[in-house]
């Protein structure tokens, strides 16, 4: 889907992002990890092209990122920030609504297939309860689910999610991401994740790419991320892995 050839980006004179190849987007649920500030977003920003690489090429499907029309970027392309808006006065299904803006045809009409497809997201993402409440009082993680059905509403095959769990308990992050890896197997969606928690991001990765100082310091399944010296490598401190009958291990802080 996504390749990625001698592509940088700097912030005043310093490197922040060095890739010289990098091919995303083939797995079902591609996670990317790696300590704070190794260029994870900015990684993301590049694929979901809410920013310009400064040096080199991203191509999707064969086609020059750079030269696609937004509309024809937003059919191919979701994209969900860490930072979510707040939204007032919309309901769920007015949130998801939205997603359908690429396929919107002339001054906006709306048509039967935009309606189909607001309605499998929401039964998708599992939110036909809250459909009709408003966003704003929805719970932290029935918004992100929300949000989510939005994202599938657009109907692109690709999925950029940055940190979709970063606000979300333990067990509204598992769902959230077993959610994603549902979509994945069932709807046919690449799912590509920013992730902090190693054990959420090896119990649900097809692929894992971790960043380390803005460059590529792992790729690679997830039991093979699950090394004391690979997990040192990445976030210099040391890790215990804890063996789990018939699971990965799961990694703590020694
Ligand atoms: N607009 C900007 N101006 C200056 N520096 C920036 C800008 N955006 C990012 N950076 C720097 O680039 C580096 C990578 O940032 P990025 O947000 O990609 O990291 P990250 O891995 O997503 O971090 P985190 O886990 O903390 O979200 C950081 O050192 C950050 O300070």
């Amino acid at each position: 889907m996504f390749r990625l050839e001698q592509v940088s980006r700097s912030h005043d004179g310093r490197d922040v992002l060095r890739i010289d190849q990098l091919a995303l987007g083939n797995e079902g649920v591609t996670v990317i990890l790696g300590h704070n500030g190794s260029g994870k977003t900015t990684l993301m920003g590049l694929l979901a092209r809410q920013d310009r690489p400064d040096t080199g090429r991203i191509a999707l499907e064969g086609e020059p990122l750079a030269a696609l029309r937004q509309r024809d970027l937003a059919r191919r392309v979701a994209f969900l920030p860490q930072r979510l808006p707040t939204v007032h006065g919309l309901t769920v299904r007015e949130l998801v609504r939205l997603g359908r803006f690429p396929w919107r045809g002339a001054l906006g009409a709306w048509r039967e297939e935009d309606h189909v497809a607001v309605e499998n997201a929401i039964v998708r993402t599992g939110v036909t309860t809250l459909a009709d409440r408003l966003v704003e009082e929805t719970s932290g993680g029935e918004r992100q689910r929300g949000w989510i059905a939005m994202l599938l509403a657009q109907d692109a095959p690709v999925l950029l999610l940055d940190e979709p769990t970063a606000a979300l308990d333990l067990a509204h992050a598992f769902e959230v991401m077993a959610l994603l890896r549902t979509l994945s197997r069932e709807a046919d969606r690449r799912v590509i994740v920013i992730l902090h928690d190693i054990n959420l991001a090896t119990r649900f990765a097809d692929r894992i790419v971790a960043l380390k100082g803005g460059t590529i310091a792992f790729d690679g399944p997830p039991d093979a991320l699950l090394s004391a010296d690979v997990l040192r490598g990445l976030y210099g401190i040391d890790m215990t892995l804890l063996p789990r009958a018939g699971a990965l291990p799961h990694a703590v802080v020694a």
